[in-house]
C-alpha cells in the first residue's frame, strides 16, 4: 500500500515538522518519493524479519532515519488530532502535542522497539557461587498492545548462576528495555525471561511481574483493584521444587505479595 508523503499542509508553524527537517536532509529525496515507514518496513520484510508491537527492529533503522521516522509520525497524529476536532492551531496546551507525542512514542515508552539493547557486560562466575540470588522489585512500565495505555507494575527475577554473571544493575535495564513496547503481559515476561537466559544461560531462571492494566482501570471495566501476576520459572527453578520455594520466599521478603 502506498501512502502519501507525510507533508502536512495546514500545521500550525510552531508545530510545523518540516522546521526540524534539516537534520534529516539527505533522506529528503527518499521522504519525497516513499514515507520512511514504508522504506524501513519493506527492509524488514526483504530480510524476513517480524515487526509486531513488541518486536525490536532497532537493527532495522539508522539515527538519521529513526529522526525521520518521528517526523512521519508527528504528521499522522497531528491528522488524528486534526479528526478529533481539536484546534491545535489556537490551542496553546495542544499545539505541539503531535510532536511530543511522537518523540515519546520513539525515543521513550517505546524505546524498546527503536534502540538496540543496553550494552550488557558478563563477567565470569569466579567464585564458582552455587546459590539462589534474587533481585527486586524493579519497576515496570510498558503499555498494552490493544489500546495503547500503560501497564504499571513491578518485578523480581531469581538467577542460580552458571559460568557468568552481569552486574545487578542490568536486570533493570533489560526489564526497561523489553518492557518499553506495546505488550501483552504473558509475552513480556517470556522475552524478559528469554533475554536474560540468553546473556548468561543460567542453571536455573526465575521471573515475576505482577502489574495493573489502565485498559482495566482507567476504561473499559473500569476496575483499580485488579493486578495480573506472571511467573516464569525455568531450568532448576521448575524441576526442583525446594529451589522454587525458596525463590517465593525470597521475593516475598522483597516485598512480593500474591494479592
Ligand atoms: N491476556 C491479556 N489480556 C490483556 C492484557 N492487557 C489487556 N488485556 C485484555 O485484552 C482484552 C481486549 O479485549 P477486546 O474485547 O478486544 O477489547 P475491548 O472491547 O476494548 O474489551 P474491554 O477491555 O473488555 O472493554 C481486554 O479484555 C483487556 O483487558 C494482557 O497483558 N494480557
Amino acid at each position: 500500500m502506498t501512502i502519501s508523503v507525510p507533508r502536512p499542509a495546514a500545521v500550525n508553524p510552531d508545530n510545523d515538522p518540516r522546521d526540524s527537517r534539516s537534520a534529516i536532509s539527505s533522506l529528503e529525496q527518499i521522504l519525497i518519493q516513499q514515507p520512511i515507514s514504508e522504506v524501513i518496513r519493506d527492509r524488514i520484510e526483504a530480510a524476513g524479519d517480524p515487526y509486531f508491537a513488541n518486536d525490536n527492529i532497532a537493527h532495522h533503522l539508522s539515527d538519521e532515519e529513526r529522526e525521520a521516522l518521528k517526523l512521519e509520525i508527528q504528521a499522522k497524529l497531528q491528522s488524528v488530532f486534526d479528526s478529533l476536532i481539536i484546534d491545535t492551531k489556537n490551542d496553546h496546551n495542544t499545539r505541539e502535542t503531535a510532536r511530543r507525542v511522537a518523540k515519546m512514542y520513539v525515543d521513550e515508552v517505546f524505546k524498546g522497539r527503536y534502540y538496540p539493547m543496553p550494552k550488557v557486560t558478563d563477567f565470569p562466575n569466579a567464585k564458582e557461587l552455587d546459590e539462589i540470588y534474587t533481585l527486586g522489585p524493579i519497576t515496570v512500565r510498558s503499555a498494552c498492545s490493544h489500546h495503547f495505555v500503560p501497564i504499571v507494575g513491578q518485578a523480581w527475577v531469581g538467577i542460580l548462576p552458571s559460568d557468568r554473571v552481569i552486574g545487578i544493575s542490568k536486570f533493570n535495564r533489560i526489564v526497561d528495555w523489553v518492557m518499553s513496547r506495546p505488550h501483552i503481559q504473558e509475552e513480556a515476561a517470556v522475552m524478559v525471561a528469554d533475554t536474560i537466559e540468553n546473556l548468561i544461560k543460567p542453571k536455573g531462571l526465575a521471573f515475576v511481574i505482577k502489574a495493573q492494566h489502565m485498559c482495566m482501570s482507567w476504561r473499559g471495566v473500569k476496575e483499580p483493584e485488579t493486578k495480573m501476576i506472571n511467573s516464569i520459572v525455568r531450568g532448576a527453578f521448575r524441576s526442583d521444587p525446594y529451589m522454587k520455594k525458596e525463590f517465593f520466599d525470597l521475593i516475598r521478603a522483597h516485598g512480593f505479595h500474591e494479592c
